[in-house]
């Protein structure tokens, strides 16, 4: 039987519109997500992806029902247990790669390794230079990350969500700043660590095609899942 990367159990989710008023963003979603699967949420500007995707990345802790990641259950942990949580089983790719500039690209990739302090720098850097590898980014490593092109940018960005072995990867509208052949290689390097590295990709995204050729679509309207 597959197992379970990412259940989440009857959210319901509401935002304050004034005093006495309260706006329900997320109705009652309930989905799971196995291991190695690659899942795109998709559905119409407003129904409520990123604030799904906001409360599966355990950063949103004001919601009701249940979140379980990687078999266990992370709703009602301590922001402390949350954050390590994240550092050991999350990665992150946004729409905007967020990497320092002036740095290198094996730098950037380095950061999130270094941070965790649980391996010696050389081991982290041998890592790094793997994930850029993988990517097809080793010409680039000592690059400053502002020297690069768009579509490299966003692709370190996905090594540097790679570099401490996340379990899953979640994608905020990953390839919304990308063009058509860049969308490509996003998707087949998604594809790739699904299918061949058995991460899990959770990714909200508005390019249908891209859903299409994914897993599985978690398709929103409303505040649901339909
Ligand atoms: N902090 C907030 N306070 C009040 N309402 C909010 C807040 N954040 C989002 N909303 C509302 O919740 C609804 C869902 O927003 P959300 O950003 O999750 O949608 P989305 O599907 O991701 O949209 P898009 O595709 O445009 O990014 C919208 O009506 C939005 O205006």
């Amino acid at each position: 039987m597959n197992s379970i990367a990412l259940k989440a159990e009857n959210i319901n989710k509401y935002f304050s519109t004034t005093e006495n008023e309260k706006f329900q963003v997320l109705k009652d979603v309930s989905f799971q997500v196995n291991k190695g699967e690659f899942a795109s949420i998709i559905g119409k500007s407003g129904c409520g992806k990123s604030t799904l995707l906001y409360i599966l990345s355990t950063m949103d802790t004001d919601y009701e029902g249940f979140l379980y990641l990687n078999e266990q259950r992370v709703t009602g942990n301590s922001q402390n247990k949350l954050a390590a949580f994240r550092n050991e089983y999350l990665g992150f790719v946004f729409q905007f790669h967020y990497l320092l500039p002036d740095f290198t690209c094996l730098k950037n990739v380095m950061i999130p390794a270094l941070r965790l302090q649980k391996k010696t720098r050389e081991e982290i850097e041998y890592n790094a230079y793997e994930k850029l590898k993988i990517l097809g980014l080793e010409e680039q490593a000592l690059k400053s990350a502002s020297r690069i092109s768009g579509g490299q940018q966003q692709r370190v960005a996905i090594a540097r969500a790679l570099i401490n072995e996340p379990a899953i990867i979640m994608g905020d509208e990953p390839t919304g700043n990308l063009d058509t052949k860049n969308t490509a290689i996003v998707f087949d390097i998604f594809k790739q660590l699904s299918s061949e590295f058995q991460k899990t990709i959770i990714t909200v995204t508005h390019d249908n095609d891209f859903a299409n050729k994914s897993d599985r679509i978690i398709e929103m309207s409303d505040g649901k899942i339909i």
